[in-house]
């Protein structure tokens, strides 16, 4: 169980206005802190930094780091307890965002028609107003509601406080292995994993396999592709692909896989360019760190041979393994003052309903106003 005292260091941080960031892995039980300390803006150079980074969608954006030389770093585990059910927090202006998305939507069928593109992510965010607010309560509980999820509270007191619960990896890479998927296509979940797909949804979700797996078939060994399996995200169901291989580091770095695979066609469409400018020209608002990336940057982890010698001898066989962990930061939320701006998509296709993706993006945000009470 997390003692008081670790959540009360993070609390003085923020009440001390310095950067820190809170994080649990998903299906793990360790929590981590890294609490800054200065105020300064560190960003991201070319990928051999140490820390934690917190990615902006649009890619001509800095990338911010916390870095692990200047903050200190500490870890719990959470032993998780039941999860009290709770009604949510409505905004008061759903009917203007509905007709505004489905307005949008509309728009981004049309120009699939029109053959400017074949598939994009569109989205909206949601200005919910809020008595109060109490950041470290929402992140426990946000521990609590999602232990599959990659749970996170980011604050910079430059840039602003975040906090999510998002099921997609960018990208783990562990010395030269890395694993990726592509995850699209959502349905409500009914109390089943034993689902039936749309074509529309099936298709949406091929487009980033065919995507991921055309970028680095050229510069990586043993290329493997998963089943497409169903996969629960809180409230909803996905379909994922997991894609693994060996990265010829000669051939792509990090800094370069990271440019070929963000943003994914999961969070922004296909071609990549086309869709991404549409997006910044169409969606009426600044999307920031939503469908972004986040998570720690060349941690460094001892690995040894044989655990179980105790021998000192052993240690010769210890080797540091460079793991960078990086997750797409969806189903998140953006506090300002007594606000939360919840940030919610969905990938359309030609075969996309307005109405019924006005729905998807109104059951996604669920997942952040089930924490707001
Ligand atoms: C863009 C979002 O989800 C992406 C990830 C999974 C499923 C998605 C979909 O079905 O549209 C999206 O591609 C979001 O939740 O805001």
């Amino acid at each position: 169980m997390i003692s008081e005292n670790f959540f009360n260091q993070i609390q003085q941080q923020l009440n001390n206005k310095l950067p820190f960031v809170v994080y649990r892995k998903p299906n793990d039980t360790l929590v981590k802190v890294l609490l800054q300390n200065t105020d300064e803006v560190h960003i991201v150079k070319d990928y051999s930094e140490k820390g934690f980074v917190f990615a902006p969608f649009d890619t001509n954006k800095e990338v911010v780091l916390i870095p692990l030389n200047i903050s200190s770093l500490l870890q719990e585990d959470f032993v998780m307890s039941s999860v009290v059910e709770t009604s949510y927090l409505e905004s008061d202006d759903k009917i203007k965002n509905k007709e505004k998305h489905i307005e949008l939507v509309q728009k981004g069928i049309d120009g699939i028609k029109e053959k400017q593109f074949q598939k994009v992510v569109l989205s909206r965010c949601e200005k919910i107003k809020l008595t109060e607010i109490d950041c470290i309560n929402v992140f426990k509980k946000l521990l609590q509601k999602y232990p599959t999820a990659f749970v996170y509270c980011w604050y910079h007191p430059k840039i602003g406080l975040w906090l999510g619960a998002t099921p997609e990896t960018l990208i783990k890479i562990e010395g030269s292995r890395f694993k990726t998927m592509a995850l699209a296509g959502t349905q409500k979940f009914e109390g089943t994993l034993d689902v039936n797909w749309q074509d529309k949804e099936k298709e949406e979700q091929q487009f980033v396999t065919d995507f991921i797996v055309d970028s680095l078939k050229t510069s990586v060994k043993n290329l493997t592709i998963s089943n497409i399996e169903t996969i629960k995200a809180g409230n909803v169901l996905h379909l994922k692909t997991t894609i693994k291989g060996i990265l010829d580091l000669n051939l792509l770095n990090l800094k370069q896989v990271i440019k070929v695979l963000h943003p994914t066609p999961a969070v922004c469409g296909l071609p990549k360019e086309s869709t991404k400018q549409f997006i910044i020209n169409n969606e009426n608002y600044n999307r920031e760190y939503y469908t972004g990336f986040l998570g720690e940057l060349n941690f460094q982890e001892k690995t040894t041979r044989n655990t179980n010698r105790r021998n000192v001898e052993n240690n010769a066989y210890a080797s540091v393994k460079h793991i960078s962990n990086l997750f797409v930061n969806l189903r998140c939320m953006q506090i300002i003052e007594k606000k939360a701006l919840i940030y919610v998509g969905g990938g359309i296709t030609k075969d996309s309903i307005p109405e019924a993706e006005w729905q998807e993006t109104v059951v996604k945000a669920e997942v952040m106003k089930k924490v707001l009470q």
